[in-house]
């Protein structure tokens, strides 16, 4: 299978103030990783451990301070339609509707207005919103909202899916059930899915691999493949396979940590600053 993602060598420093000073601090550091073509890896990791970070980089919000990223054998030099990110605040326009809101990538890749408003609705059908195009977000529930959110972000047909913490918000019901949407979605567009998470249970779930995060700076301690296949439905998180699962990832998160080198001590902010 060909790499849909490099990241190689990714290091990520922010200059922030510490104690009236600025500090360099690394928030991850020596991150190498190929995501294959279709797969649906998922990170997990620590609060705080650079998973958003990570995330942003390969989206091309923020910029590498070390290393490569390669989408599909190209660098990856800032946001475009070829990656598409959900966050955990659908964020959503308040004065648009279902549809509209949809349709806002793709007005800004120039497709045509009557071709916007069937792709936009063959992405709200694709999410089960079919019969929701005219509402406006504060007529939908949190689960509808990230619905709508996800419909935008698959309308402009991106390679890769990047979604962070997408169903943090959500109740423990809308959660799973989205999660199941989610894998359905998956398996029929066969998209690259990168998705982030501080939950274990949901990276075994969803993840054909999960990339286990270690705290600051963050880098990846772990690769662990995911030999299920859930089936909607079916109660795979009591089958004795997930729970061995679960607790290869639930070790991986408690390994020690190796800490980054410092010249100083630690202080309020940044545990990790050296200063420049
Ligand atoms: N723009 C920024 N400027 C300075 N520091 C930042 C910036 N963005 C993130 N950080 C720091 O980088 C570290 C990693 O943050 P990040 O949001 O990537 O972690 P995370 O693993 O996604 O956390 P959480 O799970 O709590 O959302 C944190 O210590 C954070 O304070």
């Amino acid at each position: 299978m060909t790499a849909a993602l490099v990241l190689d060598g990714v290091r990520k420093d922010f200059v922030v103030r510490d104690e009236g000073r600025s500090a360099r601090f690394t928030a991850v550091q020596d991150v190498d990783l190929e995501v294959p073509d279709g797969q649906f890896l998922a990170v997990v990791g620590p609060s705080g451990c650079g998973k958003s970070t990570l995330l942003d980089l390969v989206a091309g919000l923020t910029t590498p301070t070390a290393g490569r990223i390669l989408l599909h054998g190209r660098p990856v030099t800032g946001p475009a339609t070829d990656r598409a990110v959900v966050f955990q605040q659908y964020a959503l326009l308040p004065w648009r509707t279902a549809r509209k809101n949809v349709e806002l990538g793709l007005e800004s890749v120039g497709v045509p207005r009557r071709q916007r408003g069937r792709l936009a609705d063959e992405h709200l059908d694709l999410v089960g919103l079919t019969g929701f195009a005219d509402r406006y977000p504060h007529e939908l529930s949190g689960g509808m909202k990230q619905r709508v959110a996800i419909a935008r972000a698959l309308a402009v047909d991106p390679r890769v899916l990047l979604m962070d913490e997408p169903f943090a918000a959500l109740d423990a019901q809308t959660r799973e059930s989205l999660q199941d949407e989610l894998l359905r979605i998956w398996r029929a567009t066969g998209k690259t899915v990168v998705f982030i998470t501080h939950g274990i249970d949901e990276a075994v779930y969803l993840g054909q691999r999960v990339a286990v995060m270690s705290p600051r700076p963050g880098r990846i301690s772990d690769l662990i493949d995911i030999d299920l296949d859930p089936v909607p439905g079916e109660d795979v998180r009591s089958d004795p396979a997930f729970g061995r699962l679960r607790h290869r990832v639930w070790s991986a998160l408690r390994q020690p940590t190796r800490q980054q080198p410092t010249r100083q001590q630690p202080t309020a902010h940044a545990r990790e600053a050296a200063h420049v």
